[in-house]
């Protein structure tokens, strides 16, 4: 018995979104080509919800939503949310209580006519798939979060929507099962070619289970590319923090980057003019760090640990990654920082990247 849709089968999702409240208004243009998933990423209220509330049909909006050529929402229209064939999935698994794991899983499939021995036998093919075997005949709430999360995610796959909304569905997960489920819900989103909207706080979300990010800050599209794109050249300083780059925040001054009374050389990357508000990054194995002297003198914020070596964090931005066996300062204390090959880009070329998806930059 098969879990998912047929091949190729797998539907287009072209929104069109604005969202105008009294203190924050969104606009979005996105593409996502059938079977594909794209992964919204933005800081906190940057309004990655507010565009899934919308697509849902749970937040009124003007502009337009197609799936395919079937008009879901465009002003004139406005399909209800229970019948968009567009699922909502959230960070809480919100399992039927009082149904059966397997009756869960059979939900979607009943209400689409199927017979109630077809949306067994369904039910039961994913019960394998998410390997739960076993747990058919159990209330949601005998299993863990990371279990209730699987069958949660296979409901919703079950019912074979057209469109799969996904909200931080990992945020609520611990440690040891968000591995397992992450790669778990990448390998069914393709191997069911169901075309998807993932919004994470992680960019390692976006590299396993999306083909483009839709960067959002303050309601406005920053950046819409690939994750290679946005992992090797981040045009918008969230993005940069999120791939792990050192970010310090100035204003170019035609030949570096002042930050204060500091002044940092760095690369100029892209077009930049005297006087705009810019910001560099480096990867924190470029920055060093000394007690006597250097570019910038910063306050140490915090101190962590990756692959085995301590990076230390300054107020002004910067990271330094200490090479092994030296000794770091305390939180607290003063140090010189100096970035070296750091690149600078003007603050506004965030907001230049193309707002169409299908037209988004190659990987530079
Ligand atoms: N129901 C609502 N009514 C009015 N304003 C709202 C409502 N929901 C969210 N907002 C506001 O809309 C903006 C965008 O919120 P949204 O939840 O979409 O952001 P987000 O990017 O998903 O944030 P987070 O990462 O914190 O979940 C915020 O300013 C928020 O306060």
């Amino acid at each position: 018995m098969a879990t998912g849709r047929d091949p190729m089968t797998g539907r287009t999702l072209r929104a069109q979104i604005t969202v105008d409240r009294p203190s924050f208004v969104l606009s979005a243009q996105f593409d996502v080509p059938a079977g594909d998933c794209l992964a919204i990423l933005g800081p906190n209220g940057a309004g990655k919800s507010t565009i899934l509330g919308a697509l849902a049909g749970l937040v009124t909006m003007t502009g337009e939503i197609r799936i395919d050529d079937r008009i879901v929402d465009d002003g004139a229209t406005h399909v209800p949310p229970e019948h968009r064939r567009i699922a909502l999935l959230e960070q809480k698994p919100r399992l039927f209580p009082h149904l059966s794991v397997r009756e869960n899983l059979a939900f979607g499939p009943r209400s689409q006519g199927r017979s109630r021995r077809e949306a067994r036998a369904i039910a039961d093919a994913w019960l394998e798939r998410i390997e739960l075997p076993d747990v058919g005949g159990w209330r949601p709430t005998r299993l863990s979060g990371g279990q209730q999360q699987r069958v949660a995610i296979a409901r919703a796959l079950a019912a074979e929507p057209d469109v799969l909304l996904l909200d931080e569905p990992f945020a609520a997960l611990d440690a040891e099962s968000a591995p397992t489920i992450r790669r778990m819900l990448a390998d069914e989103l393709a191997r069911t070619e169901t075309t998807s909207v993932l919004v994470t706080h992680e960019l390692s979300d976006a590299w396993q289970a999306a083909s483009r990010c839709l960067v959002l800050d303050a309601g406005t599209v920053v950046e819409q590319t690939t994750p290679a794109a946005l992992t090797a050249s981040p045009r918008h300083p969230f993005t940069a923090a999120l791939a792990g780059y050192s970010v310090v925040h100035g204003t170019w001054d035609g030949g570096a980057l002042v930050v204060g009374d500091d002044v940092l050389l760095g690369i100029v990357d892209g077009d930049i003019a005297p006087g705009d508000a810019a910001f560099g990054i480096v990867v924190p194995q470029d920055v060093t760090l000394s007690a006597t002297s250097g570019a910038i003198r910063s306050r140490v914020r915090a101190l962590s640990v990756h692959s085995g070596r301590v990076r230390v964090e300054s107020e002004a931005g910067l990271v330094a990654e200490l090479p092994e066996g030296t000794a770091p300062p305390a939180a607290g204390e003063r140090a010189w920082f100096t970035p070296v090959g750091m690149r600078v880009r003007a603050a506004r070329a965030a907001s230049t990247r193309s707002p169409v998806l299908v037209a988004a930059d190659p990987p530079e």
